[in-house]
Formats: structure tokens, sequence, C-alpha cells
């Protein structure tokens, strides 16, 4: 069974949008660990944090990236923290191909201004927090990382178009 291309990185870096349109290139069925932690608790994430805290949502993604993992070719778009469990970086490291998207502050604070969907991101100062968050992710990322991919200024498809060559090439 072929192996799954995940895709890992901040919030705005874009996993969700470009994941979709490298699982359309690719003919592969595409997933988001967002969508399906919401899907298998029956609510949205905002309320996972608000009832269970950011912990009970880690615990549920470690199960769901667990399960999913091991389920074939596909393409897997992550949470923008699920890094830091350790047990999700060794799942990632054995499991597939896995590229970390990048964009530079100002391109995610302003990707993610008008959506209120993100917890972490509910706050006075949300430059601030991207900052403190890349700080403390970006070696993670890296760590699992087999490619790092550029997305400032770049339209999502440009980018799924690099990606798949890089899977195809693989
Ligand atoms: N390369 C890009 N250029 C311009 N806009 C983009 C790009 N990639 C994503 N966006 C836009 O940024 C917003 C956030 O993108 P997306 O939801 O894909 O990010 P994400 O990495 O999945 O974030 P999260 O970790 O919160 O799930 C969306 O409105 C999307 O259309
Ligand atoms: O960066 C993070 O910690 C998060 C990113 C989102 O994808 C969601 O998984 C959630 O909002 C937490
Ligand atoms: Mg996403």
């Amino acid at each position: 069974m072929s192996r799954p291309v995940f895709l890992v990185g901040p919030m705005g870096a874009g996993k969700t949008t470009i994941g979709k349109l490298l699982a359309q290139q690719l003919g592969y069925p595409f997933k988001d660990t967002d969508r399906e932690i919401e899907d298998r608790t029956g609510a949205d994430i905002p309320w996972i944090f608000d009832v269970e805290g950011e912990a009970g949502f880690r615990d549920r993604e470690v199960a769901i990236l667990a399960d999913i993992a091991t389920q074939g070719q596909q393409v897997i778009a992550t949470g923008g923290g699920i890094i830091m469990r350790e047990e999700n970086r060794e799942c990632l490291k054995v499991s597939g191909i896995v590229f970390f998207l990048t964009a530079s502050i100002e391109q995610l604070l302003e990707r993610t201004a008008k959506d209120k969907r993100r917890p972490l991101l509910q706050v006075a100062d949300p430059e601030a927090r991207i900052r403190e968050l890349i700080a403390l992710r970006e070696p993670l990322y890296r760590e699992v990382a087999t490619h790092v991919i550029d997305t400032n200024r770049r339209p999502p498809r440009q980018v799924a178009q690099e990606m798949a060559e890089l899977v195809r090439n693989s």
C-alpha cells in the first residue's frame, strides 16, 4: 500500500487549501485532521477547546492521526499544532512524505485575520501569538519535514503542482 502525504505548518500556511488541490492533482483521497476531529466529536474546534481545553483537543488529535496515518495513499492536511506531541512527530516521520508549508508572519496574519474559528488566535495581539507559536514550533515542523515549501505570495495551485511533482518523483 502506498504511503500517505502529510501537510504540516502553522495556521494559515494553506495546509487545507493546498492539500485539497494536491489530492485532486494526484488523484488521492483528501483528509483533514481538524475536520476528522470535528466529525468524530460532533462538535467544532472552538467548542472542544472551551469544554476540554487544548489538552483534550491534543488527545483527540493523537488518536485521529494514529488512525488515519494507516489508511494508505491519501493527502492529509494536519492541524497547526500536531507536531506538539512527540507521538505525532514519530508517526509522521515513519508513515509517509511530509511537506512543511511556510509563509511569512505577515502572510499568516493576513490569511487568518477574518476567520474566528482558531481558538489560539482569539487574543488581543494575534501577531505576537503567531510569533510565539512559530518560535516554539518551527524546529518541530523541520524535524518531521521531508520537504519545506515556501507559499509566500504564490497561488495555491502553483504550490500544489510543485508538490505533486515531488511526490511523483519520490
Ligand atoms: N498560497 C496562498 N495564497 C493566498 N491565500 C492563501 C494561500 N494559502 C491559503 N490561503 C488562504 O488562507 C486562509 C487559510 O488557509 P488554510 O485554511 O488552508 O490554512 P491552514 O494551514 O489549513 O490553517 P489551519 O492550521 O488553521 O488549519 C484561507 O482563506 C485560504 O484561502
Ligand atoms: O496551531 C494550532 O495549534 C491549531 C491549528 C488549527 O489547525 C487547529 O488544529 C486548532 O485551531 C489548533
Ligand atoms: Mg487547515
